[in-house]
C-alpha cells in the first residue's frame, strides 16, 4: 500500500499571518509539490488570488482549492470529501497538502474529517500548526482586529457568536502540534521569550513553539512533523463547546504540562533575535547501541529544544546504515541501506532556532 499523504492543519485567527507563512513556504518549497486547500468565508477569494500571484512555478493554480463556506462538521460529505478525493485522484498526486483554515472555524473538527472512510487510508494529518500574532496575543487582545474577526464571524451563521476570543484561542493552543508565534518583528525584546514560554506551558506536552517574522519558518520544521493528528483526537480537548455535536466531546481532564526548565544560557543567545533558524552538523564514529543513543538523543533535543535532528548513523557489527529521524524528542530510527563503499560514520543535523549551544550539542551527542 502506498504511504499516505500527510496534510497540515495550519489555524489561527484573520491577521495572524496564515496566508504570509503558506506563501514562504510556497517559495521555498525546493521542488516539493505541495497542495493547497483554502477555507474561507466572507472573504472574496481573496487569499487565494494572492497564492495564485505567488509566482513559484512548482505552484500551479491547479494546486490550489478552496473549500466552501460553512462549518466542516456539516459540509465534510458534500465539499471536503469530494476535494480531497480530486487531489488525490489526480496522476500525479501532491507530495504534501496544506489547509489553511478560516481561523474561526475549530481545527478539531476538520482533523476529525481525516477519520472519514475513504480518505483515513490515504491521508494522513501531518501536524497542525496554529499561528499566532504575537503581538496582539502579549496585549490580551488575541487578534490584530478585534472588530475584524467579529465581522467575520457575523458573516457566517455556522460560526457561534458568543463564545469569547480567549476561548477560541485555547482551543487552537489545544489542537496545535507547532505554535507559530508570528509578527515577532512587533515584540519587545524578552516578550517573545516570555510569550513562548507561557505557550509552552499552555500547550501539550512536547508541542513545539517557534517565533517569526511573517511567516518566515524553514519547510523542514513546518511539515513533516509525523504527528497522524487524526488518531489522537481525545488529546484534543475543544475547550469551547462547538454547538453541534455535543456527543463527540470529552469531558476535560486536567493533564500535567511539562514545564520546560530554562537555562541561563538561553537567554544569552535569543538576544540576537529569534526569527533566525539554523542548522549544523555532528560527526561521530560507530555506535555500540542503538536504542541507548537514540534515548540519548531525545534527551540532548529536549535539553536544548532542538526542533529536528536527522541523519545516518553506523552501528557496531551492522552492515546497514541506521536513518534516525526526530521531531522534537521523539526519535525515529531504522535500517535503511548497507552502507556499501560509504564511511562508516555517523552523522546527524541538527535544526532549531538560532542560538542552539553547538558546542554543548555536540558534545553530548559525541558522548
Ligand atoms: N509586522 C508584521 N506583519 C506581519 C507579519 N506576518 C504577517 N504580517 C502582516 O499581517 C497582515 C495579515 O497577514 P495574513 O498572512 O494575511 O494573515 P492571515 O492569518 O492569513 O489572515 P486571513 O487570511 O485574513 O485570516 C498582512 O498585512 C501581513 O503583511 C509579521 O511577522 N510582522
Amino acid at each position: 500500500m502506498p504511504a499516505k499523504i500527510p496534510a497540515t492543519v495550519v489555524t489561527g485567527f484573520l491577521g495572524a499571518g496564515k496566508t504570509t507563512l503558506i506563501r514562504h513556504m510556497l517559495e521555498h518549497a525546493e521542488g516539493k509539490r505541495i497542495a493547497l486547500i483554502i477555507n474561507e468565508f466572507g472573504d472574496l477569494g481573496v487569499d487565494g488570488d494572492i497564492l495564485k500571484g505567488c509566482g513559484d512555478e512548482t505552484c500551479t493554480e491547479d494546486d490550489i482549492m478552496e473549500l466552501s463556506n460553512g462549518c466542516i462538521c456539516c459540509t465534510v460529505a458534500d465539499d471536503f470529501i469530494p476535494t480531497m478525493e480530486k487531489l488525490l485522484d489526480r496522476e500525479t498526486p501532491p507530495d504534501h497538502i496544506v489547509i489553511e483554515t478560516s481561523g474561526l472555524a475549530l481545527p478539531q473538527p476538520l482533523v476529525r474529517a481525516f477519520n472519514w472512510p475513504g480518505i483515513s487510508t490515504k491521508v494522513t494529518v501531518d501536524g497542525v500548526v496554529t499561528v499566532v500574532d504575537g503581538r496582539a496575543v502579549t496585549d490580551g487582545r488575541f487578534a490584530h482586529s478585534v472588530e475584524a474577526v467579529d465581522a467575520q464571524r457575523k458573516l457566517d451563521e455556522n460560526l457561534d457568536h458568543e463564545t469569547p476570543l480567549s476561548e477560541l484561542f485555547e482551543d487552537q493552543i489545544a489542537c496545535a502540534d507547532m505554535i507559530v508565534v508570528n509578527k515577532s518583528d512587533l515584540l519587545e525584546a524578552g516578550q517573545a521569550d516570555a510569550l513562548r514560554a507561557t505557550l509552552k506551558a499552555d500547550a501539550r506536552a512536547g508541542v513545539q513553539v517557534v517565533t517569526s517574522t511573517m511567516g518566515a519558518l524553514p519547510v523542514d520544521v513546518l511539515l513533516g512533523q509525523g504527528v497522524g493528528a487524526e488518531g489522537d483526537l481525545d488529546a484534543r480537548h475543544e475547550v469551547h463547546h462547538h454547538h453541534h455535536h455535543d456527543d463527540d466531546h470529552h469531558d476535560h481532564d486536567d493533564h500535567d504540562h511539562a514545564h520546560e526548565h530554562h537555562h541561563a544560557h538561553d537567554h544569552h543567545h535569543h538576544e540576537h533575535g529569534h526569527d533566525e533558524f539554523e542548522s549544523f552538523v555532528v560527526e561521530r564514529g560507530e555506535i555500540a547501541d542503538p536504542a541507548a543513543f537514540a534515548a540519548q538523543v531525545a534527551d540532548v533535543i529536549r535539553a536544548h529544544d532542538i526542533l529536528r535532528l536527522k541523519g545516518f548513523a553506523a552501528i557496531e557489527g551492522k552492515p546497514m546504515r541506521l536513518t534516525l529521524q526526530a521531531v522534537g524528542p521523539r526519535v525515529d530510527t531504522y535500517f535503511d541501506r548497507p552502507f556499501g563503499t560509504d564511511a562508516r560514520t555517523t552523522r546527524l543535523v541538527v535544526i532549531g532556532q538560532a542560538g542552539l549551544d553547538h558546542t554543548a550539542i555536540t558534545a553530548a551527542l559525541q558522548a
